[in-house]
């Protein structure tokens, strides 16, 4: 299964987490938006749609850029969580399907909030920040 995730990071160096809602594998815990890639979709396709779908956001192809592939099993279910950068969209992001958002500054986002597969996701982005910094 391959699952794309969008890193949308505003001017303030917060990042864009969901809450996976009650009911579904890891309810509760804090993800990058995004999904399930569809067959013989590209991936910058496919996550510009999750994020249409799930943000009411528009993401043009040119916009998002790889950042970190985690290959990652959760028991029996296996995937590749594909993060992608996301540095602009039209619209303001908001909740399409009942989960719960909120932007945190990139250096307050406690890992343990994350779903696991996606705290590596955090500590890529770190890195690729403070490079650019220094
Ligand atoms: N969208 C998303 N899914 C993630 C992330 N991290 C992570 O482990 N996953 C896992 O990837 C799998 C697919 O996620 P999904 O959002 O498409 O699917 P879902 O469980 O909501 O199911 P459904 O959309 O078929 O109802 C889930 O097992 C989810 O826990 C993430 O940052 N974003």
């Amino acid at each position: 299964m391959h699952v794309m995730a969008g890193v949308l990071l505003d001017p303030v160096g917060r990042v864009l987490l969901a809450q996976r809602p009650p009911g579904k594998h890891l309810a509760g815990m804090w993800e990058f938006p995004g999904g399930k890639l569809e067959p013989h979709e590209t991936p910058a396709a496919g996550l510009a749609r999750e994020l249409h779908e799930e943000l009411d956001i528009q993401v043009e192809p040119a916009h998002a850029a790889p950042l970190i592939q985690v290959p990652w099993s959760y028991g029996e279910h296996a995937l590749l969580l594909d993060a992608w950068r996301v540095g602009r969209w039209r619209g303001s992001p908001r909740s399409m399907e009942g989960q719960a958002l909120q932007w945190l500054r990139l250096q307050d986002v406690p890992e343990s909030l994350l779903a696991p597969a996606d705290r590596e996701i955090l500590r890529a982005l770190l890195a690729a920040v403070a490079g650019q910094v220094s």
